[in-house]
């Protein structure tokens, strides 16, 4: 009953539009959105119970929170979002914008959100006071997916750089204040977490100061935690961050800016309003694919989906469009309306995939319902790239490109969490060039390149970082050490103030995938912190290390390592699936090998059956044939037997560095 209410209401409100005839009169959006709402509210409270015609650009603030990891970010919002009554207070869910359960269980943001909020504000030289439309974005603080912190930039004129009083600034501070700066936005310093007893405010000014040239009289203190301070934020984002450019009047330009996949309304898109207006039943067109879509539904994330039935120039909100699924929706899209020409906006880099893994059903027969899951899963994370792929030890399965580490790790999670799917995942390799007499290759898998590469291949290149750690003085020794044993050369060393120290170094990529991060902070008591950015190819010294068991290649556990290196990785892994395959009722011989040269073995005996157990005493030939006949036939086994590999060793391998 109530659907069909709303069906013949949304046709009456199609028909009352047509009536105007401006519905497929595109160049008279904003008139027709500012009918289109003063009709709604008139007629209906469900439908558009917030007039956006109320809050032209001069009323908008669209801001970013961005921050090093666990500095305060989620918290902090969550304390603006009930200041302003967005949410209630005490709502009992503490990172109330960390909506996916990866993020409530790690306590970590891996999905930037937005949330539009109302604040009153008396402006200066103003007498009354007047209600401000402010777009909050949370960023994730993770070096994996500063992707979406500069996707979220682009929705931007301000962010709140948010710094711990007591840890000062770290690795992410510096690349995210550099990722905003870059983008031209206003920057507010707000120093987090005062209530701290280890707090020194002056101390985190001082290095603001001198590392991002940001005045110290600038600077917010606040307590995310006890409420202090926190009355200033809002007003300082209002008076300091300018609104965004654009005009309602102008032909629509909408900036896509992320889209995930809904059980009930399918793809639904966070846009930027560039320019002009959008209504539902309007028509729009995709720059990047030419498709044309109805929006079906519009309105802002307040903070949960609140239908508007419009938005407008400045503001940044949701679309439900007819799309079927999420790789329609290109992130970084111009979308517009159709029959009208525009610009395009510049959009986004593509996203880099740093690390790439192979991907398996934990049992072979799942395989469709892994392509599934899958599936599903990347309509609402499209960062991942997949490709189908098969392993003669491990069968059909996916070769995945992620944006690093933690977020292979996080997808694992949410595929096993969210879809109940259960995976081997194979060693983490990175992009790597291999050049051959008839051209150049990049190699994903290293079980594409033959086992004894150096005999075709002219050249290799592996891809390097540049990586920013910043440390506590007195670790400088131990993780110079680690650097130069990771291939590391420095390129910068300074210090920020007198007790901690800045460096950056390049580093090949393979070193730091792997557990790097973890050592870096055991060495300094977690004192450290660490980020990087994507850098060039460096020639190198490459080869394929194939793990063999029982003499036969295991095509998903082979790893392409630095010749210097190999010895002791091939010793490592040898030694790790030593301890993580089972004993079997035949001989294990685990080799880890270049080309034909075997560089590590470890042996599995076999488990005995005692074959004798029903001779009762009597004739020792007899028991002498039982025992030929057993080696026999463990002989036989041995040749054909299929060794059970638990998924735990493929886990374990992937510590391997
Ligand atoms: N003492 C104190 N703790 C705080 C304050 N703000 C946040 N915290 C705590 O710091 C931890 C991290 O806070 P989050 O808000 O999740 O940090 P974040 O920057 O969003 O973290 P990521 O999303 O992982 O980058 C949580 O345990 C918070 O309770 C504060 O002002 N004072």
């Amino acid at each position: 009953m109530g659907s069909l209410f709303r069906a013949s209401k949304t046709l009456k409100t199609r028909k009352y539009l047509s009536s105007l005839s401006l519905i497929n009169n595109p160049f008279d959006a904003f008139g027709l959105c500012q009918r289109y709402c003063s009709h709604s509210l008139q007629n209906s409270n469900e439908s558009a119970p917030i007039d956006l015609s109320r809050y032209p650009v001069e009323k908008i603030r669209n801001f970013s929170i961005i921050a090093h990891v666990d500095h305060g970010k989620s918290t902090l919002a969550d304390r603006l979002l009930e200041l302003t009554g967005t949410i209630k207070r005490g709502h009992g869910q503490p990172q109330y914008l960390d909506k996916l359960q990866v993020e409530r269980e790690r306590g970590i943001t891996v999905k930037a959100q937005t949330a539009t909020m109302f604040h009153k504000h008396k402006s200066h030289g103003c007498d009354e006071p007047s209600t401000f439309l402010l777009n909050l974005i949370d960023t994730p603080g993770h070096v994996d997916f500063s992707y979406e912190v500069s996707r979220s930039l682009a929705a931007c004129q301000g962010a709140l750089l948010v710094v711990d009083a007591a840890q000062g600034v770290q690795a992410q501070t510096v690349a995210n204040f550099y990722l905003a700066f870059e983008s031209n936005l206003t920057i507010i310093p707000v120093i987090n977490k005062i209530d701290q007893p280890t707090a020194d405010p002056d101390r985190v000014k001082a290095q603001l100061k001198s590392m991002f040239d940001l005045e110290p009289s600038d600077a917010l203190l606040t307590s995310a935690k006890t409420g202090q301070g926190l009355e200033h934020v809002l007003p300082a984002v209002i008076e300091r961050i300018p609104h965004p450019p654009g005009s309602s009047g102008s032909p629509l330009r909408m900036l896509l800016l992320d889209s995930y996949y809904d059980e009930y309304k399918g793809v639904i898109c966070h846009v930027a309003i560039v320019d002009g207006a959008l209504c539902k039943g309007d028509k729009i067109s995709s720059a990047a694919t030419g498709q044309a879509y109805e929006i079906l539904d519009v309105g802002i994330m307040h903070p949960e989906l609140t239908p508007t039935g419009v938005i407008l120039s400045g503001q940044v909100g949701y679309v439900v469009t007819g799309m079927r699924s999420t790789k329609e929706a290109r992130i970084g899209d111009t979308l517009y309306h159709t029959r009208t020409t525009v610009e395009p906006l510049p959009g986004f880099k593509p996203a880099k995939h740093m690390v790439f893994s192979g991907l398996y059903p934990a049992d072979g027969s799942d395989f469709e319902a892994l392509n599934h899951a899958i599936e599903r899963l990347t309509c609402n994370d499209a960062s991942v790239s997949i490709t189908k792929e098969s392993s003669t030890a491990l069968g059909l399965g996916f070769r995945c490109g992620f944006l690093g580490l933690l977020h292979m790790d996080v997808f694992h999670q949410r595929l096993e969490q969210e879809h109940g799917a259960h995976v081997i995942s194979t060693v983490p390799t990175v992009p790597y060039i291999f050049e051959y007499s008839d051209g150049s290759k990049v190699v994903q898998n290293p079980a594409a390149l033959p086992s004894n590469p150096k005999k075709r291949v002219t050249a290799c290149w592996e891809p390097t970082v540049i990586a920013t750690i910043i440390i506590p003085s007195e670790y400088v020794g131990p993780v110079i050490t680690v650097c130069s044993e990771r291939r590391g050369q420095q390129l910068e060393y300074s210090f920020i103030d007198s007790q901690r120290v800045f460096m950056k170094y390049r580093l090949p990529l393979r070193e730091i995938v792997v557990d790097f991060y973890n050592e870096l902070k055991s060495i300094t008591s977690g004192c450290a912190s660490f980020d990087y950015e994507d850098s060039e190819y460096q020639q190198s010294d490459l080869v394929k290390l194939d793990i063999l068991l029982n003499g036969q290649p295991v095509d998903s556990m082979a790893t392409i390592v630095h010749n210097l290196k190999a010895q002791r990785v091939g010793r490592e892994l040898v030694d790790k699936l030593k301890k993580f395959i089972d004993r079997q009722m035949f001989e294990i011989t685990i080799q880890a090998a270049i080309g034909s040269k075997v560089i590590a073995r470890e042996t599995i005996s076999a488990m005995r059956k005692n074959v004798l157990a029903k001779c009762y005493g009597g004739d020792i030939t007899r028991k002498r044939k039982l025992l030929e006949k057993q080696k026999e036939g463990k002989k036989r086994m041995k040749r054909v037997g299929y060794i059970d590999i638990p998924q735990e060793a493929f886990h374990q391998l992937l510590k391997v560095s």
